[in-house]
């Protein structure tokens, strides 16, 4: 690829950049970027990655290393660069989370563990505090006088290795060791993070080449990162040549539950020297909204950094408003009724309306979601789909089993070459070519060989086995750190495999299949906290109550960031609905009210652009 002159690069699809973001974007030195929702930090991060790597200001054999909250982060990220740079530059682009980020470096250098901290060659990952409580209950005769998040906050909170001084801490090494000695080891993501760090602290080799590899790094939704989180990266990168660029907006800061580090932007100020870059533009929402989010910004968080919006908008733009209804069947309905009226007469996209909850996203929105899918629109719970949907080997099959069935769908061979040409860094570019007339003749062989008679389960099975025989099982697993562990390439092979198969149990239709699983024209439900750094058209919030807000009182702040994240996910229309019965997990009717949230009501009245009105259907 020709290298573009640092001179006369212009950011990607014709965005504009604030100039300060320009001169970050071209700048090697440490900052902070800290702006308000929709300020374009995240794609500030993907036009520095453009420049970086266009400019050839980070050489070959050099890397940017990205570090994103959520897996779709990251994978969007990634996407973006890739779409912009292409597959070659973009290879020097790692797009990870914490979490995936930690996991490799363990996986890859378990063996420079300390002999206390040695693990199994493969490990099951913990995903369920149970698992560890479990573990503790067996050590501590106590147990009962501990809160269960005190005891997962001891476990993780110190670095290793660890002391050994007090009767509390020798009952959590206890744990740590019969952990890591099970056959095979039980890690939770957190073990895993402190491992890594242990590895990059006892073995300045290793930090070398880490460093060595990352010229800069990058860290998304930084104002949520975690203690933990922190003193990985400090431990690989901090007295390094590396620049970091950190992008974040403590108005959004809601992880703070899952141990956010609260000085997060101080600190990192004070460690690496990085200058604070304000930014004021609001490319997301329109004016209206934005005058909203001003509103709160000053009333509500108590902070001054306003938002100004985007010219493409014409300032009447943005629409706000509270739904009152009697019971939730009213809300249902009239819900309903709106949306299919957005859908058939405006023509908006369902992909193009989130519905939002706190939490217990069954309670406020599982019989929602029944009644839109029983009367024709499709709405479904995406936090099961958000993990499967962003891992490589699934898009991987499921674009290839578009690009064999769909005869039109030339974007889904496209992506699945993109996959495979992954596998062969080695290629030049003539077999380059060659690898896509492979790719072209194995898609023609399987559309003949599976289009004589109706497809099976075992038929979606043996396709799914031949796309992964074809790209090279150990080769995805060389060429993807994730997939080291067979075991959990193989998970992620059966989940496709066993949504598909349901999905064409319903469907009777391969292509109807494999939409049903990507949520073509379907309505993402989802909590807060899944929604972060995503956007839509319009926005439904549901439960705007003292029972969804249960825990408003103790964590007032972070409440009121979580509802301003809701909000701010809205490109042009947000709906909130209060609804003054309830039912509450257990199925019983409850009364709700406003006592403890009343602010939040009051703002949104007295900031002159919201209509709070009763509905009925
Ligand atoms: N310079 C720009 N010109 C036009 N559109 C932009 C620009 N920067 C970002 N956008 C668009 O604005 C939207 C918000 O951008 P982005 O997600 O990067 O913001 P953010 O600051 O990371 O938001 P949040 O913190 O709310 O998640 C996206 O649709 C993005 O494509």
């Amino acid at each position: 690829m020709r290298r573009i002159e640092p001179g006369i690069w212009q950011p990607a699809d014709d965005m504009q950049l604030e100039p300060s973001a320009l001169e970050i974007a071209k700048g090697s030195e440490n900052n902070l970027v800290v702006a308000g929702p929709g300020a374009g930090k995240t794609e500030l991060l993907a036009q520095k990655a453009c420049y970086l790597l266009q400019t050839n200001t980070c050489p070959f054999p050099y890397k940017i290393l990205a570090i994103s909250f959520k897996r779709d982060a990251a994978y969007n990220l990634k996407e973006r660069v890739r779409l912009r740079c292409g597959d070659e530059l973009s290879r020097r682009f790692d797009s990870l989370t914490f979490d995936s980020f930690a996991k490799q470096i363990l996986d890859r250098f378990k063996q420079a563990l300390l002999n206390e901290y040695k693990i199994s060659s493969e490990y099951d990952v913990v995903l369920r505090d149970q698992t560890i409580l479990d573990y503790y209950r067996l050590e501590d005769t106590d147990y009962i006088n501990t809160t269960n998040r005190d005891i997962i906050l001891t476990l993780h909170c110190t670095q290793l290795p660890h002391n050994n001084t007090s009767p509390g801490e020798s009952i959590r090494n206890e744990v740590w060791t019969k952990m890591l000695s099970a056959d095979p080891s039980k890690l939770s993501f957190k073990m895993i993070m402190r491992l890594a760090e242990l590895i990059i602290n006892t073995n300045p080799k290793i930090k070398q080449y880490l460093q060595q590899t990352y010229q800069y790094v990058f860290l998304d939704e930084f104002q949520d990162t975690t203690g933990i989180q922190y003193d990985l990266f400090k431990s690989c990168f901090l007295g390094s040549d590396s620049f970091y660029t950190a992008v974040g907006d403590d108005k959004q800061r809601i992880m703070l539950w899952a141990g956010a580090q609260n000085t997060i932007f101080e600190d990192f100020i004070s460690d690496t020297g990085a200058t604070r870059v304000p930014l004021t533009m609001n490319f997301r929402c329109a004016p209206r909204l934005v005058a909203l989010l001003n509103h709160l910004t000053e009333h509500l968080l108590a902070k001054t950094d306003f938002a100004t919006p985007s010219h493409k908008w014409h300032p009447d733009q943005g629409e706000c408003s509270v739904w009152i209804f009697e019971n939730p069947k009213d809300e249902m309905q009239t819900l309903f009724q709106d949306v299919h009226n957005w859908v058939t007469v405006d023509g908006l996209n369902p992909k193009d309306i989130c519905i939002l909850v706190k939490q217990q996203l069954s309670t406020y929105a599982g019989s929602l979601i029944d009644y839109f899918n029983q009367n024709g629109i499709k709405a479904r719970d995406e936090s099961k789909f958000q993990d499967m949907l962003t891992q490589e080997v699934c898009v991987f099959i499921i674009n290839t089993m578009y690009a064999i069935f769909d005869l039109k769908n030339s974007a889904a061979r496209q992506i699945a070459f993109g996959f495979l040409s992954n596998l062969h860094t080695e290629l030049e570019d003539h077999q380059l070519l060659k690898l896509e007339s492979v790719l072209s003749r194995f898609i023609k062989k399987i559309r003949k060989d599976y289009s004589a008679s109706p497809l099976t389960k075992d038929g979606i099975k043996a396709v799914i086995t031949e796309i992964i025989a074809f790209a090279g099982k150990d080769r995805i697993k060389a060429s993807f750190s994730g997939y080291k562990n067979s075991a959990v390439l193989d998970l992620y092979i059966k989940e496709v495999e066993n949504e598909l198969i349901n999905n064409y149990t319903t469907s009777k239709d391969i292509i109807s299949a494999l939409d049903m699983l990507i949520g073509k024209d379907t309505i993402p439900v989802m909590t807060i906290h899944k929604s972060k750094g995503l956007e839509y058209h319009t926005v439904i919030f549901i439960g705007l109550e003292d029972g969804a807000f249960w825990t408003f009182q103790q964590q007032e702040d972070e409440d009121k960031c979580a509802f301003f994240v809701a909000l701010s996910r809205a490109k042009e229309r947000v709906v909130f609905t209060f609804s003054k019965q309830r039912e509450d997990k257990y199925g019983r009717m409850r009364n709700q009210s406003i006592n403890n949230i009343e602010i939040l009501f009051q703002e949104l009245e007295k900031s002159g652009v919201v209509n709070i009105i009763e509905r009925r259907p």
